[in-house]
Formats: structure tokens, sequence, C-alpha cells
């Protein structure tokens, strides 16, 4: 399989290279040059199977060449041993014809964990073959960081920085990446929103003397490989449902538009999907494009679902990709205009396309609260904020004849005060994880400015102290 850049410029790559890359070098983030397919008998023949054993299926063909069959089995089934449900990523259903898949059993109660356990794995694999040290950063609004970190701690191979918004992350998720204290792992605070921290991980893999100087990897899902990790649960869900003989729609508590293009892929591999629901919080600028074809940032505004506090939503630019025909002339002009005006518009064409196979809801922080407490009441299960979105908006878009799966994407453990604010009730940390809320943190306050972060990764990346 061959990857190429959203916006055409970039060398064409394999799988191992782009694992190791992140963003391309033009800027755009990669994308299988094709879609594979499978056909009914296979999608039927999920269902019921281990989750290791659909993973291994759905995974192969995008790596294929790079990482030996039986390695990649040993990786998968590795990955997921030690999640806390033996289905790895259940389906609880909740309502007539409504779903939950949860997705927050693995180590750090986040979804974000599917696919961080794999990539960790796939990154240590291709670095050691090539006897190669590499520089991960990643940028966080609260999830990605604690499961990045949980991934990458204690590796020999690899240091990894997480850049995360000072005080805007819940007192779990911060810990998460504070209290580790394995040296390879730094937590850096820095002064700024989400946005800003993403926008510093994009500027350093576009500075290439010190993208190169440092041997820089980024575990966001502008890498590949977390998209493709995510790919699986979809076509676990979808088979479970009925699939291939019965479509189902699902809906998306949805930020950075990693997971739920997730789904988009599944569809295009041939998951018989009715709809894909982007659900946001107020920081609705997906809502926003998908309603009026025009992408446009605002300011953003903290909320009770601090993950989605995001307006540069840095997948949908592979959406864009798709729905231009991968026309990298037109993908690179929005996304200028985005860097030179802060908005841009879709054209006819795409924007049909989108709206064909996209819908799109938003739901504000009373709606997110009422919503825990009512399916609390109703059906005695607890929504973390950012599922509970997904929940509010899934019921504007139901029909009663397909099956609607919302992603559970965090435990609500993770954000004891708003469920229990909402809920009454306050929900534990699994045992495992209590220690963590009384351990030692270590944290780096940092000014949200490229230069200041780059200064201090120079400085304490051992791709550079210790030779690569
Ligand atoms: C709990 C939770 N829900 C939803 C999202 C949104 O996911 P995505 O950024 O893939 O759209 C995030 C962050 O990514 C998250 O941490
Ligand atoms: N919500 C995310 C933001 C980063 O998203 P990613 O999927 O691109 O890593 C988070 O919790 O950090």
């Amino acid at each position: 399989m061959k990857y190429i850049s959203t916006r055409g410029e970039a060398p064409v790559l394999e799988f191992s290279d782009v694992l190791l890359q992140g963003l391309a070098r033009d800027g755009g983030l990669y994308l299988p040059e094709t879609w594979p397919q499978f056909d009914a008998d296979t999608i039927a023949s999920f269902a019921g199977k281990p989750y290791a054993d659909v993973a291994f299926e759905i995974i192969r063909p995008f790596v294929a060449g790079a990482i030996a069959e039986d390695t990649l089995k040993e990786m998968i089934v590795d990955a997921y041993a030690g999640f806390r449900h033996p289905a790895v990523t259940p389906l609880v259903q909740t309502g007539a014809n409504t779903f939950i898949l949860e997705l927050f059993h693995g180590p750090t109660l986040a979804f974000k964990d599917v696919a961080m356990q794999l990539l960790g794995r796939m990154m240590d694999h291709v670095l050691a073959e090539r006897g190669l040290r590499a520089t991960i950063v990643g940028a966080t609004s609260g999830d990605t960081g604690g499961a990045a970190i949980e991934a990458f701690r204690g590796r020999e191979r690899t240091d990894i920085f997480i850049l995360f918004p000072d005080g805007r992350v819940s007192n779990v998720q911060r810990r998460q990446m504070t209290t580790p204290a394995e040296d390879n792992v730094h937590a850096l605070a820095l002064t700024g929103n989400f946005d800003d921290c993403q926008a510093i991980v994009k500027g350093m893999f576009n500075h290439f003397a010190f993208r190169d100087k440092v041997r820089l990897s980024g575990v966001n899902s502008i890498n590949w490989a977390r998209i493709l990790a995510q790919i699986v649960y979809y076509f676990v869900a979808g088979a479970a449902l009925g699939a291939p003989h019965r479509k189902v729609s699902f809906t998306v508590p949805t930020g950075n538009f990693g997971d739920i293009f997730a789904g988009y892929a599944a569809m295009q591999m041939g998951l018989p999907v009715e709809k894909l629901i982007v659900a946001t919080n107020v920081n609705d600028i997906l809502a926003r494009t998908l309603e009026t074809g025009r992408y446009e940032k605002r300011g953003v505004t903290p909320t009770i679902s601090p993950s989605m506090d995001i307006q540069v939503s840095s997948n949908f630019e592979r959406l864009l990709a798709e729905v231009c025909g991968r026309d990298g002339d037109a993908v690179r002009r929005m996304m200028n205009q985005l860097g030179q005006s802060g908005s841009f518009t879709i054209e006819d064409g795409p924007q049909a396309a989108m709206r064909a196979v996209f819908g799109a809801g938003r739901c504000n922080e009373a709606e997110t609260a009422a919503t825990i407490a009512e399916t609390y009441a109703e059906a005695g299960y607890l929504l973390d904020p950012h599922t509970a979105i997904g929940v509010h908006v899934a019921k504007q878009h139901e029909d009663g004849s397909v099956p609607m799966v919302v992603l559970g994407t965090a435990h609500p453990a993770k954000f004891p005060d708003a469920v229990e604010e909402a809920a009454g009730v306050r929900p534990d940390l699994p045992e495992n994880l209590k220690d963590m809320m009384s351990a030692e943190e270590r944290q780096q306050v940092l000014a949200a400015e490229q230069g200041v972060v780059e200064r201090f990764i120079e400085e304490h990346a051992r791709a550079v102290t210790a030779g690569v």
C-alpha cells in the first residue's frame, strides 16, 4: 500500500514511513492511495469473532509489506490483551434501536487507547528495525496526551513531549500526563488553548531543520496509523448489528474529526453505513461547516467536554481531499485561505458529497448536563460529558428503522465533577488508577510559542543528546 498527501506535493510513502513521519512534508496529511475492499461475506464473518482477529483482517492490507503478518498479529493481540473488557469495545443497548459503543476500556479510559496501544508497538518495532530513536510530539485537549504517554512511557527508543492547555483539562486527565515518573515522558503545560498547542505541533513539523534534527514523529490523528486502528471498531459494531445485511448509523462526539473519519474510511471499504453524524459542543465549527459550507474559525469556549474544545479540526482536511477527488491543489488553496483569513468556503459539489454521508448537530452545556441526568435516571447508565453530546445529537437524527450507534469516547470517571454535578453521582476510577490521584506530579509550564517549545525539546530529546 502506498500513501499520498492531501496536498499532493509530498513524497509518496510506504506504511512504515507514514507511521514515523506524522505530518507530510507539504503540510498535508497522508491517505492510502486506494481503499481496500471488504466483500459482504467477509464483513458478515466478523460477527462474533474476537476483536484482535477482526483488527488483523482490517489492518493487514494497509501495512502489507511493511510489517510481517505474524509480527503484526502478535502486536495486535498484545495491544488489546490489557483492556478491561473481553470484547475490547462492547456494545451496550440503551434504547429501542440505540446503542453505545464503549471505547473506554483501555488503560487511560478513553477511546484514544484503542489506537495508541497499537501505535506504540508499531513505532517501537519499526524504530528497532532501523536502529533509530525518535522524538514524539503530540498536542492534547486532554485524552490523546494520557493515552500516548501510557503507550510510550519507558520505551527506550522514544522520548515523548505532550503539549496541553494549562488549566483546561480535567484533574484526572492532567494527572495521567504528569504522574508517570519515566524520564522519557515530558508533560508541557502551555499558556494557551488546544488550537495553540496543535498549531505549534504542526509548526514544528513544518520547520524541517528542527524536525530532522530531533527526528520528529507525531501521535495525533494527523498520523494515519491512529485512524487505521480506529476503523476496526466500526466494522466490529456494524457486523454485530447485522451488517452487511443491515445498514447502521453512527453518531460521533467530534473535535479533531479523526474518529469520525475512521467511520468514513470503513464506509469506503464496504461497511454499509446509513449516516455518520458529527456531534459537537458549543465549539461547533464542524456542525456549522456541514450546514453552511463555510469553514470559519471563532474563539474557543471552555466547556465541560474539554476534549472537544477545538476549532481547527485537523482531519477535516482528509475529508476535503476525498470530496475534492484528491485534488491537492484545491485542498492547498482552502488550507492557505484558512491560514490567511481564518475561513474558506467549500464548493457546491464537494459540499453535496459531504452532506450525502454526514449529518451534524450541537449540544450546549445545559443540554449536556441534562442528557447525563436523564440517561442516568431512565437507563441507570452514567455518561461522560463527551458521550452525552453524542447521545443528545443522536436523538435528533434517529429514525427508529436503522440502528444508531453512539461512540462512547470516555469513561465518566475522567470527568467526575461534571458528572456528579449533572447526575448527583460521583463516578469512581478503576482501582488500578486510584493511586495516580495522590502521586507526585511533574510538568513544565511553557509559553505557547513554537521557539520556546523547540528549545525545550532540543535540550531534552535523546535523539539529539544521545545521538540517533
Ligand atoms: C472523550 C473524547 N471524545 C471525543 C473526542 C473527539 O474525537 P476526534 O478528535 O477524533 O474528533 C475527543 C478528542 O479527540 C475525546 O477525547
Ligand atoms: N481531543 C483530543 C485532541 C487531539 O486529537 P487527536 O485525535 O488528533 O490526537 C485530545 O483529547 O487530546
